[in-house]
């Protein structure tokens, strides 16, 4: 599904050049469920925006598919994220003045669809995820676990085939965190193909793949 052949980046910091990614590959198979694992600062944010088509590579080859995202323009980076992508970060990424229903929906407000499909989506999402009764509540005043699945929820509502997760479960308690991954394991089963990068072996557990990051590049870890 994802070919990433030779990514480098790097940033120059003063006088300083940093090599965030040097010479990474790495290959995704759909229906994959794999965790990144590795040291603060070692790239793992910077590959999940590179994946997420947020971010891109200095060089290198990112094919998605048939498709090959390394020689898209930013337009067509944004149209390919918006079709394939689902994203999640630790933070969730609420907007606090619109109601968990207005979040879920979000993604849709430049779509064709009529309202009427617009509300069956959202009602077939908050219904998956267990949250319909708080569909008119506000975000700000939701529990963690709550505001992470509205933050699922709207990442979902495209129907992405890949979901990208940023330390998803690094601001709940481990019950919460337990409920998030079961939603993570059931996604997986459905086909979904999931990327989590994580500092925390619970969660590095749950998934078949577990990469660590270092040096620039990704090597499995085997058990
Ligand atoms: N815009 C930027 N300018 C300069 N350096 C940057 C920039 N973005 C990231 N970096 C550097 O790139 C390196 C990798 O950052 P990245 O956020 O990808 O790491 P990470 O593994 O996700 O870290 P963490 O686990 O702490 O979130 C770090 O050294 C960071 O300081």
């Amino acid at each position: 599904m994802i070919t990433l052949k030779d990514l480098r980046k790097s940033y120059e910091v003063g006088e300083r050049q940093v090599d965030v990614l040097n010479g990474l590959d790495l290959e995704i198979k759909q229906g994959d469920m794999l965790a990144i694992m590795g040291r603060s600062g070692s790239g793992k944010s910077t590959l999940l925006n590179i994946l997420a088509g947020l971010d891109t590579a200095d060089s290198g080859v990112y094919q998605y598919k048939q498709v090959y995202i390394s020689e898209m323009n930013g337009n067509q980076r944004a149209q390919f994220r918006k079709k394939h992508i689902g994203f999640i970060v630790q933070n969730f990424a609420l907007i606090d003045s619109k109601n968990v229903f207005e979040n879920i929906a979000l993604p849709l407000r430049y779509s064709k669809l009529s309202r009427g499909e617009i509300r069956d989506r959202v009602d077939r999402v908050l219904a998956d995820l267990r949250i319909t009764e708080l569909q008119s509540k506000a975000v700000d005043t939701l529990s963690g676990g709550e505001m992470q699945r509205v933050a699922i929820a709207r990442a979902l509502i495209q129907n992405p085939d890949l979901i990208l997760a940023d330390e998803p479960t690094g601001a709940l308690d481990e019950q919460t965190e337990a409920e998030i991954l079961d939603i993570f394991a059931k996604l997986n089963q459905q086909g979904k193909t999931l990327v989590v990068v994580t500092h925390d072996q619970v969660v590095a557990d749950y998934c078949q793949q577990i990469y660590y990051m270092q040096e620039g590049k990704v090597a499995p870890i085997t058990s």
